[in-house]
């Protein structure tokens, strides 16, 4: 039985990202409400709609479901909120479904209570509770999430398990910043979050307006000390109950129309899978006779086209070549993209050459690393995790797309007496890892570390130092 298991989530790890892509799928299918209460809702507002989009003329999305239809061309962006325990997380993700769904006529309302009894979702075999909620505006369709704890945005924010491309930093006036307002800044921008918009909630609590201008210097500071643009950053006061009970419209409803309003212009839209360049981890090589090598895997990201000049990358290997076939479920194609799983021939290149754990990329895009940066999330025992704390010069196996690769853990420069330091299950911790082969690793990208069969920890790559470019 405990075999099974083992092997199940060996299988599981195996194939980090499909399960994720999977797990993101379910994600996404969870939020978005079944197509017909929708329609049905569009069509019981379709009168007051129509007001709306007359009055608001060709604005796009309001204008498209006057007719109606629901409307799936505005751009998806991915955000959440994040900020100290009780500083109004979840009443302001509650107020903007309320206060957009007012605005528009349409949309789903969302009651505090049932964003905040959030589902448990796996994710690595690491247990998060996170909301999924979903609303629109008019530029833009969101998924938002929200965690009911501390230790939950920590591991969603690892794992990546519900992807943020911007967020929306909550800070009560009252408090001000507080410790977990620093650390998710932190982890925001570790895991390569470049913008978030500020909204200073309960200001119905502060009558004081110095007061509420120290915050925003504060917030300003805090959010350029961690490496975002603290200056122009737009900040938002308000507050979320008032908008959520429909009060004071000039803090309440108002305030979250700002901050969507900021929201929609200050967060950039995410380069999109397809967009990115091209990557192909390597599952599989054969040599086929009288045509020469031939690399399988699941296009990560990108688009590739029959005669493109691609780069090795990775367990010693750098070099080009040019992909002379694409071929899927035994037919030859002249292009492949992200999803793709493709056999993909590669010119001049003999079976010795290549293995299972490289990647193929867009030539220049990614580099062979052995010394890396990561912020880790490490699991407890009941996640399947040690039940023991680990110290410096931890020797775990790394398992990043096809590849594991042993890796020596320490903690980084500046750590106060290192060798004394332990890491408990549990924790959060940044560490600096040395791998015993050099892999394609970027920041951002995230990883499983594995000891004796069982999930250790995840985490996410923050700096990457280049190897020095090797033939072979
Ligand atoms: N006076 C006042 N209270 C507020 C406001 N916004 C939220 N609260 C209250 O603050 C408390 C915490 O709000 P939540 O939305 O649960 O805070 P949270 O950040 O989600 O908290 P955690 O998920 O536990 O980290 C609740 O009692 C809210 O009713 C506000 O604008 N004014
Ligand atoms: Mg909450």
């Amino acid at each position: 039985m405990l075999a099974t298991r083992q092997a199940l989530r060996l299988t599981a790890n195996k194939q980090l990202s499909p399960s994720l892509a999977a797990s993101a799928r379910s994600f996404a299918v969870a939020a978005r409400p079944s197509a017909v209460p929708k329609a049905a809702a569009l069509r019981a507002v379709a009168p007051r709609a129509a007001v709306l989009g007359r009055a608001l003329g060709p604005v796009r999305g309001y204008a498209a479901e006057a007719g109606g239809k629901f409307s799936r061309t505005k751009p998806h962006m991915n955000i959440g909120t994040i900020g100290h325990v009780d500083h109004g997380k979840t009443t302001l993700t509650a107020a903007i479904t309320r206060v957009l769904a007012e605005a528009s006529g349409s949309g789903k309302v969302l009651a505090y209570d049932a964003i905040d009894k959030a589902p448990e979702e796996k994710a690595r075999g690491i247990t998060i509770a996170t909301a999924h909620v979903e609303y629109e505006t008019p530029n833009r369709h969101y998924a938002h999430v929200d965690c009911p704890g501390h230790a939950d945005y920590i591991k969603n924010m690892i794992t990546g398990a519900a992807q943020m491309d911007g967020g929306i930093i909550v800070v009560s006036a009252s408090d001000g910043q507080m410790p977990q307002t620093r650390e998710h800044l932190l982890l925001a921008r570790q895991v390569g979050i470049k913008k978030l918009v500020v909204y200073i909630n309960k200001v119905d609590q502060v009558d004081d307006a110095e007061m509420l201008e120290l915050v925003e210097m504060e917030m300003r500071d805090l959010l350029s000390t961690y490496g975002f643009d603290g200056e122009n950053t737009p900040i938002v006061k308000g507050s979320a109950l008032a908008a959520l009970e429909d009060r004071d419209p000039k803090i309440g409803k108002e305030s979250v129309l700002e901050l969507m309003s900021s929201v929609d212009s200050w967060l950039d839209q995410p380069p999109r899978d397809l967009e990115k360049p091209f990557l192909m981890p390597v599952e599989d090589v054969f040599s086929i006779q009288g045509r020469g090598t031939v690399v399988t895997g699941r296009v990560e990201r990108g688009t590739i086209l029959k005669g493109a000049e691609i780069e090795i990358v990775g367990m010693g290997a750098s070099f080009k070549t040019t992909l002379t076939g694409i071929e899927m479920f035994h037919k030859e194609l002249d292009r492949g993209e992200a999803g793709d799983n493709m056999g993909a021939l590669l010119r001049g290149v003999k079976r010795e050459q290549i293995k299972r754990g490289m990647v193929i990329s867009a030539p220049g895009t990614v580099k062979p690393v052995r010394k890396f940066e990561a912020s880790c999330y490490i699991l407890t025992k009941e996640e399947g995790g040690r039940y023991t704390p680990f110290m410096n010069n931890y020797r775990p196996q790394l398992f990043i797309r096809t590849s594991d690769v042993t890796v020596g853990l320490t903690f980084p420069e500046g750590t106060e007496n290192p060798d004394e330091k332990m890491v408990m299950p549990g924790d959060n911790v940044d560490i600096v890892g040395n791998l015993v082969h050099d892999l394609a690793l970027s920041v951002g990208d995230r990883f499983t570390f594995r000891e004796g069969g069982k999930t250790v920890g995840t985490g996410v790559v923050t700096k990457v130092y280049a190897e020095d470019a090797k033939k072979k």
